[in-house]
């Protein structure tokens, strides 16, 4: 009996022909991009490549002035309303992880939640921290241990803290989870830590974009997106990655990026 074939799952993320305006030269110049359920996508480049212009986009914080954004399939809502549930669907790691350092981890990882509960309910958690489990099963998920609820941020480790935003994130429970350069500033053994941690979250419906500074640390991932002077230079499965397409990638470059491992060639 012949098998139906399953139909196409909707892209987490479509990025079509993309360009965005810079000072001197286009920040993004006709970037393409799209993101399955279940992929897990590292974007390299060179400083000022434009990857955190990428990722601004990809979240919906910067309209590109050509192109089209679409989530699960849907363009950007007109009304604010739509948007915030649009949004509430996108979580992003940033790089400074904006914690909220005075308040607790649990209202830390409760602020995840504004744009689901409304202010009412906002406020209130300011007040009396809410649903307590869900927030220690989140910490569970990520190694830390639930006694750190009621701590506050300032009292954490770096690596914890790493940890937090991350358990904020998944707090979130976002389909499209989107990282600028995460293990910046991490010693080897906590970026690495982070990146598995991320890495494991990328399971379908999820969709993984993450930007790096560390070819040496792709191998985790489905497909590699090489961008330089804010175009596209490729777009491929890890293993198909060639040293001489990093080395162009980076050639000229003032970047501490080493080429040197992980690229499959
Ligand atoms: N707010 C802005 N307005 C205009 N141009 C900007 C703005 N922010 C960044 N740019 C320019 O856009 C280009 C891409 O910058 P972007 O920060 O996206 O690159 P990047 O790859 O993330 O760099 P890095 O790895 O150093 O963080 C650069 O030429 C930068 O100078």
């Amino acid at each position: 009996m012949a098998t139906q074939a399953e139909p196409p799952a909707t892209p987490v993320l479509e990025l079509e022909e993309i360009s965005l305006p810079g000072r001197t030269q286009p920040r993004l110049d006709q970037v393409s991009l799209r993101l399955r359920p279940g992929e897990r996508v590292a974007l390299l480049g060179p400083s000022g490549a434009g990857k955190s212009s990428l990722l601004a986009v990809a979240n919906g914080l910067l309209p590109p002035q050509q192109g089209t954004v679409r989530w699960q399939g849907e363009p950007m809502a007109r009304s604010s309303r739509q948007r915030r549930r649009q949004q509430a669907r996108i979580g992003t790691l940033w790089q400074d992880l904006r914690l909220i350092e005075e308040l607790t981890v649990q209202q830390n990882l409760n602020a995840a939640r504004l744009a689901v509960w409304g202010w009412p309910r906002a406020l209130l958690n300011l007040l009396l921290p809410l649903e307590s489990e869900a927030c220690r099963a989140v910490l569970r998920r990520l190694d830390l241990d639930p006694l750190l609820l009621d701590q506050p941020v300032c009292a954490l480790s770096g690596g914890q803290r790493q940890r937090v935003a991350l358990a904020r994130l998944l707090r979130q429970d976002p389909v499209l989870l989107l990282a600028d350069e995460p293990l910046a500033s991490l010693d080897p053994r906590l970026a690495r830590d982070l990146l598995a941690l991320l890495l494991a979250q990328g399971d379908a419906p999820r969709a993984l974009l993450l930007s790096l500074h560390r070819p040496d640390l792709v191998d985790g991932f489905d497909r590699v997106v090489g961008l330089r002077q804010g175009r596209v230079q490729f777009d491929l499965p890890v293993k198909e990655l060639q040293h001489e397409q990093l080395e162009g990638l980076y050639r000229g470059a003032t970047s501490t990026a080493s080429t040197g491992a992980g690229a499959g060639a």
